[in-house]
């Protein structure tokens, strides 16, 4: 079984390409996770999150830029490397419940069938009812699927993903439509298979109570690292180019072609907008 892994991207892109027209979904994403660390990626409908999640999770390829996982680097990795990788180390909770389950077998028997892979890889899988009760699913593992509430299908969900003691947990959107009492369960699950299986996780949510019970925070805007925000502080983040976005409140008064002198004074940096007849 594994240990959390370090996930590091550089200047990753990806292009949807269809005819007629191509979509930048990211562009120059720059980021870095400690083994280990919980996080949580926020942002816009439409920013890239759930398509930086795929790349993360090695559902396809980036256009450009790199995606190291551990010691692997995903965007060179062969599809079987990806699928064998899939198996075991990197967990993807899909957004959607029913879309990680097969619905005709109880909770035990979905956990089961995921470790089947890793088995085959020679993987150590812990026992089912470890996986369940980590999640907070004891005592419901031979329950119809029918038979079980939204919060305990997502608890479930989670169950199948880190069934193998994945090294990186991904989970987009875990969270929606959920009360608020299945949300803090399914939060407070994957908190659990942090401290306990030490599995580096990256949660996608468009929740702020969510994000606000996440260590670290990661804004993805316009198919960058737009911010960050640790322990309830917020921070823009210099990209590997050399630029600084604009957080949003500053974005209204620093509009599109405004001057602004980068004026240093002892180790803090003033931005100071040209007076508007001098633009
Ligand atoms: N399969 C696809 N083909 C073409 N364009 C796509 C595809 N998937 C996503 N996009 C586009 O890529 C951009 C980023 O989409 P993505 O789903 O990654 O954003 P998101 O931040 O997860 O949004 P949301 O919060 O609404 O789920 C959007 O403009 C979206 O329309």
């Amino acid at each position: 079984m594994s240990a959390g892994l370090p996930i590091l991207t550089s200047r990753l892109v990806h292009i949807y390409r269809s005819e007629g027209s191509d979509v930048a979904a990211l562009s120059g994403v720059d980021l870095r996770v400690r083994a280990g660390e919980q996080i949580g990626l926020l942002g816009p409908s439409g920013a890239g999150k759930s398509t930086l999640l795929s790349l993360l999770g090695g559902l396809f390829r980036p256009s450009a830029g790199t995606i190291q996982v551990g010691d692997v680097e995903l965007s060179a990795a062969t599809t079987r490397e990806l699928e064998d990788l899939r198996a075991g180390t990197i967990a993807l909770v899909l957004q959607g419940a029913w879309r990680n389950l097969l619905p005709y077998l109880t909770p035990r028997e979905n956990v089961g069938f995921a470790q089947y892979a890793a088995r085959r890889l020679g993987r150590e899988v812990p026992e089912v009812d470890d996986v369940l009760s980590t999640v907070g699913l004891a005592g419901a593992g031979e329950a119809a699927l029918t038979a079980l509430t939204p919060g305990q299908l997502q608890l479930c969900a989670v169950a199948v993903a880190v069934a193998a003691a994945p090294g990186v947990l991904l989970a987009d959107e875990p969270t929606s439509q959920l009360d608020h009492v299945a949300r803090d369960r399914v939060m407070a699950a994957l908190a659990e298979v942090n401290r306990s299986l030490g599995a580096t996780v990256v949660v996608v949510t468009h929740d702020p109570d969510v994000a606000a019970s996440l260590p670290r925070t990661v804004t993805i805007r316009d198919g960058r690292v737009g911010g960050e925000g640790r322990s309830g502080e917020e921070y823009s983040v210099v990209t590997a180019d050399g630029f600084l976005p604009l957080p949003t409140h500053a974005r209204e008064a620093l509009v599109p072609g405004t001057l602004v002198r980068v004026e240093q004074s002892g180790d803090r940096f003033v931005l100071d907008p040209a007076p508007e007849e001098e633009r």
